[in-house]
């Protein structure tokens, strides 16, 4: 049946705030991580690879079972690095031995946004694990970073996404940056890689060149030929069905907060049935209780 989410017997807001409190903490405690990235990019994409393997059609993949950690998803190249947002959350899973794991890794996509200065995300709990097989999503669902616009839009619809919330997403390409050992392509992508802005949209608006190099096929800025962009970025400005989205979002940041943080939960529960009239939880961040 469908994947129906099961919230663990008497679990609240209060004991999900408990946990984005330790995983908050512990963000804080590693800000000299991946020169300086943090664990913020790391657990964005842990969180957006647990739910985009996704697919409409055969209602298979999504974050419900959390299937990560085995094979062959786990040794799919597009997951490449991420065993280190997994064991960082770890400790949490025998600490909250109730909560899952599509759980916890969607739950630290949400503390990585809002502790990095991001929008509040609706983030709901209930997702299942499971050990069988057939719950494990095929390799290749995960979308290829060399491709052009047309390639974007058509990965995106698998999704149930259209272009505006495709441009939102990307916007999370302002966290984190890109590593050789895992992708093959080679960052940093811009300033900043710790704080969630705009900004991705505004330096896309730039002038960008091919980069000479041996790795694979990605952009360098005109300026200062030090900051990078993925082919399936600058494919952002190069369809005019995307670039009025780029441009809004650049001129606009509260408008990029609120469409992200509408396109970011449905990417977490793509494949979830919430029982009617389940309330999504709204997280303090660590500063609002102080
Ligand atoms: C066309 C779709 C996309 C492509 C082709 C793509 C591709 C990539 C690639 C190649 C990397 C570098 C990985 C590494 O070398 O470690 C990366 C990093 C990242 N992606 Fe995407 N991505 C896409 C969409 C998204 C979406 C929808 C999100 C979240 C909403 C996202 C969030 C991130 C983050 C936060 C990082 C930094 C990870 C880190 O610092 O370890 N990406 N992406
Ligand atoms: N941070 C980051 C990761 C992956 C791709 C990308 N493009 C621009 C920035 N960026």
């Amino acid at each position: 049946g469908a994947n129906v989410a099961t919230v663990p017997q008497g679990k609240t807001l209060k004991d999900y705030q408990e946990v984005y409190n330790d995983i908050a903490a512990k963000i804080e405690e590693n800000l000299d991580y991946d020169g300086g990235a943090g664990f913020y990019g790391q657990l964005v994409r842990l969180a957006w690879h647990s739910s985009g393997t996704y697919d409409k059609n055969t209602k298979t993949g999504g974050s419900y079972y959390g299937t990560m950690i085995f094979y062959p998803e786990a040794s799919d190249g597009a997951n490449n690095g991420l065993a280190n947002g997994r064991d960082f959350l770890y400790e949490f899973a025998v600490k909250y031995p109730w909560i899952s794991r599509g759980d916890l890794w969607t739950l630290g996509g949400v503390v990585a946004v809002q502790e990095s200065g991001g929008p509040k995300i609706p983030w709901r709990p209930g997702r299942v694990d499971s050990y069988e097989k057939k719950d494990i999503p095929e390799n290749g669902n995960l979308p290829d970073a060399s491709q052009d616009g047309k390639y974007v839009r058509n990965y995106f619809k698998r999704l149930g996404f259209g272009d505006r919330e495709i441009v939102a997403l990307l916007g999370a390409h302002c966290l984190g940056k890109c590593h050789p050992e895992n992708s093959g392509y080679d960052g940093p992508w811009g300033p900043s890689f710790n704080m969630f802005t705009n900004d991705f949209f505004v330096r896309l608006l730039g002038s960008w060149h091919v980069r000479q190099w041996d790795g694979e096929k990605q952009y360098e800025d005109d300026e200062t030929n030090s900051f990078m962009m993925l082919p399936t970025d600058i494919a952002l400005k190069e369809e005019s069905y995307f670039l009025k989205y780029v441009k809004l979002y650049a001129a606009d940041q509260d408008l990029f907060f609120a469409d992200f943080s509408k396109a970011f939960a449905t990417l977490l529960e793509l494949g979830i049935e919430y029982p009617r009239g389940t309330k999504p939880f709204l997280f303090k961040t660590v500063e609002e209780q102080e």
